[in-house]
């Protein structure tokens, strides 16, 4: 099967996120599972090119209309280890791609509206008939609606669309104005059952024409599929999810274990495993060295994520100053995007800065997020919502316990310590369902509590952890059972 993956970000080479994450780590599986692959990006300014062998142009003058003009665009082609990548890379005056970021910018709809239509533009002139195109996330929801719209009647009628939401937080609500630069004509396109946005029908939603132009969408969790069906979870989509309940379904992340494994990681100091985790106290007092953080008999709470509404920022900083005040030290890795939020805590870092036992680093940095996971305790994750999570399954792999909330895929990789109906074997965190203080620290303390008074049990949580399969092996199934579903109604 050939099976052109299409995303905003791809790690390590374009990441923000989690999104990242996925995209490489499936990727991959499929490639191991003898798929043929492409994944398709912008040429980003900010790409780290360093990792892709055999970096050239594979496609010159693909010539793209957009806004009643052509531009011109290169295509270049590279190798991600296993992986073929593709990127587009347009001679645009306004450098959609040369912003020194990957997202953020005021005109962040017209640029990937441009990319969606870019994407099919090259899969039509360069002779290419995916199988399937899995999309992710609103930045790519324009493209199964140009396939339909646009280019089956140009002869792209034998690929079918996997459409991956990985957060309803984003739907890419844009003006109409977006759909007329694609190409498309608003007076079909923009009514209640196709782009027209629920709550502002002068918008179009990019993410709702994904969903209703898709053969198949699906979120990244069971969890999270049930909760935005049937709750508030849903922003505004529950009624349309519904009436595509029949091609809808949830399919947990994996994450990849050649990147995230504690026994082959070149990232960390020192190598460890099941067998041998009395060597993770080496990697805690590496943590510790290049962090300032003093050496007490403490243990470490760690907190690496986007900061985000979504991730319960609140709770965040609370869960900061309670851990302080029973026994933990923190180390915090995380970049915000909005400034208000980047200014709360920066001044946390201030008012904490005197702290022997707190360090609070704001920024994205790959290799140190690598030794926090290796030399961390426990990691708290209180988000409001969750599509599936990577971080606490990553903590998992290297003998971290997480401290959760019960939220979308959180609630489907953690088994509370104390409370959960999973044998012991599977239990592996701590788990609470209030959004709020107390609920929090019902949880917290719990953990903390076990770590000073009862450190056998607390490590066999570790283990346990260690233990469980998070790798991409069954969800990649999942996916090829899916794409063969597709691939029947041809
Ligand atoms: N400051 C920083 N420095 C270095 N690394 C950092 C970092 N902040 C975050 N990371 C890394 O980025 C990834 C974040 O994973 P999450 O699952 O939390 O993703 P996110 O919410 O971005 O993605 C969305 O998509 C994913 C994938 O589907 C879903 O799991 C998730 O629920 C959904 O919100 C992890 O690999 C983490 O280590």
């Amino acid at each position: 099967m050939y099976i052109a993956l299409i995303s905003a970000e791809c790690a390590p080479i374009a990441k923000a996120g989690g999104l990242g994450d996925f995209v490489l780590g499936l990727a991959r599986e499929l490639v191991r599972c003898g798929e043929t692959v492409e994944i398709v990006l912008p040429y980003y300014d900010v790409l780290d090119i360093a990792p892709l062998a055999d970096l050239q142009v594979v496609y010159e003058q693909l010539r793209v209309p957009f806004h009643n003009e052509w531009i011109t665009c290169r295509v270049f082609g590279g190798k991600l280890t296993e992986v073929n990548c593709l990127f587009i890379d347009p001679q645009s005056v306004h450098g959609l791609f040369q912003r020194r970021r990957i997202y953020g910018e005021q005109d962040d709809a017209e640029r990937f509206a441009f990319f969606a239509r870019a994407v099919l533009e090259f899969m039509l002139q360069s002779g290419r008939q995916p199988d399937i195109l899995h999309c992710n996330d609103w930045q790519t929801g324009l493209i199964p609606v140009l396939l339909y719209e646009v280019y089956q009647a140009l002869g792209m009628n034998r690929t079918r669309v996997c459409y991956t939401l990985h957060n309803l937080g984003y739907q890419g609500r844009v003006s109409e104005t977006i759909l007329r630069q694609v190409g498309l004509d608003p007076q079909r396109v923009m009514t209640a059952d196709r782009l027209r946005d629920s709550q502002d029908g002068r918008l179009a939603n990019l993410l709702q024409g994904g969903i209703v132009y898709s053969n198949f969408v699906n979120t990244v969790s069971p969890r999270y599929a049930w909760e935005i069906q049937h709750t508030e979870q849903g922003m505004g989509l529950q009624p349309l999810l519904n009436t595509y309940a029949h091609k809808f379904g949830g399919v947990l992340n994996g994450i990849d274990e050649e990147i995230w494994n504690p026994e082959l990681d070149p990232l960390i100091p020192t190598n460890f495993g099941v067998e041998t985790l009395p060597r993770k106290a080496l990697n805690r007092q590496a943590l510790r060295s290049r962090l300032g953080l003093q050496t007490v008999d403490k243990p470490i709470m760690a907190i690496v994520t986007r900061l985000d509404y979504q991730k319960g920022v609140d709770l965040i900083a609370h869960g900061i100053h309670d851990t302080l005040a029973h026994g933990g030290q923190i180390v915090l890795l995380g970049t915000a995007l909005d400034p208000a939020i980047a200014a709360q805590f920066a001044q946390l870092k201030q008012d904490t800065a005197a702290n022997p036992d707190c360090h609070l680093e704001l920024g994205y940095d790959e290799t140190l997020a690598h030794l926090i996971y290796a030399g961390a305790d426990l990691m708290l994750i209180p988000s409001r919502y969750e599509p599936c999570g990577l971080t606490q399954m990553i903590a998992m792999k290297y003998g971290v316990v997480p401290v959760v909330r019960r939220a979308g895929g959180l609630a489907d990789t953690v088994f509370d310590a104390n409370y959960s109906d999973q044998p012991f074997e599977l239990r592996n965190g701590y788990v609470f369902d209030e959004l709020t203080a107390a609920g929090l620290e019902s949880a917290l303390r719990r953990a903390l509590g076990l770590w000073h008074g009862y450190p056998e049990y607390f490590w066999q949580l570790r283990v346990n952890g260690m233990r469980s399969d998070l790798s991409w092996r069954r969800p990649a199934q999942r996916y090829l059972a899916i794409y063969a579903q597709l691939r029947a109604t041809v």
